[in-house]
């Protein structure tokens, strides 16, 4: 039997067998983490300093991703000509990449804290029957200690991270294969994210899409983005 849940306020209610949740920016406000690692990382490496604001926008897309675009702005910081740019990123980005994991290991969850209304919300999605998995875009050797630390790991059959598949969101292929291990058809499984990154992947695996309006969305408002409903927490996802 599907679960009936109406997508925010105003929102059209959506039989549901089961749902996919983001990470960081929908369950967990990681930025103290990241913000921490890359510090660290980029101490190492003597180059100038991001601030938290800063890393905000380039969460999302993976580690790869970050830490590209963070050693891209602190180049042109130091004043690095957009000429050669690239070059130079990809010239210390092995470097970056090892520093990073090494830190970011150290201090995972250490400043970092659960949005209000995840635990309630999933836990209440989960008593009515759904089914639900976490895919993520961080790691997974991260992911699987975060979500223990926080206390979620509880609610979620399956866990999937960024280094899980081929590909990452906003690529469907993580949605479908989530949908794959728990036995449910993406049309009747909910994506549950902070961002446009979430909110493609949902569209292109046939899933309907929910965004909550506090996380990261890449630094743009999230209520620009293409979505079936928008909710301010994870427990206003109602259960009728
Ligand atoms: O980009 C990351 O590392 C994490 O992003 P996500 O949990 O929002 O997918
Ligand atoms: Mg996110």
């Amino acid at each position: 039997m599907p679960v009936n849940v109406i997508l925010g306020g105003a929102g059209k209610v959506w039989a549901l067998d089961a749902a996919i949740v983001d990470l960081d920016g929908t369950m967990v406000d990681t930025i103290g983490d990241f913000a921490e690692a890359i510090t660290r990382m980029l101490s190492d490496l003597q180059l100038p300093l991001l601030t938290a604001a800063d890393i905000e926008h380039m969460v999302g897309k993976g580690t790869e991703h970050l830490l590209r675009l963070a050693l891209a702005a602190v180049l042109t910081s130091a004043g690095h000509p957009k000429d050669g740019l690239a070059e130079a990123v990809e010239t210390l980005f092995p470097q970056a990449m090892q520093r990073y994991m090494h830190h970011y290991v150290a201090i995972n969850g250490l400043h970092s804290s659960v949005y209000d209304g995840v635990a309630l919300g999933l836990q209440a999605l989960k008593n009515a029957g759904l089914r639900l998995a976490c895919v993520t875009n961080k790691p997974l050797a991260f992911t699987t200690p975060l979500l223990k630390a926080k206390g979620l790991d509880g609610l979620f059959e399956v866990v999937f991270g960024g280094d899980s598949f081929e590909r990452k969101k906003p690529d469907p292929l993580p949605l479908l294969n989530a949908c794959q291990a728990l036995g449910a058809s993406p049309a009747r499984t909910l994506m549950i994210g902070d961002s446009s990154n979430d909110a493609q992947a949902g569209r292109a695996a046939g899933c309907p899409v929910a965004l909550v309006s506090y996380g990261y969305n890449h630094g743009q408002p999230v209520d620009t983005v293409d979505a079936d409903g928008f909710v301010d927490s994870i427990a206003q996802l109602r259960v009728l």
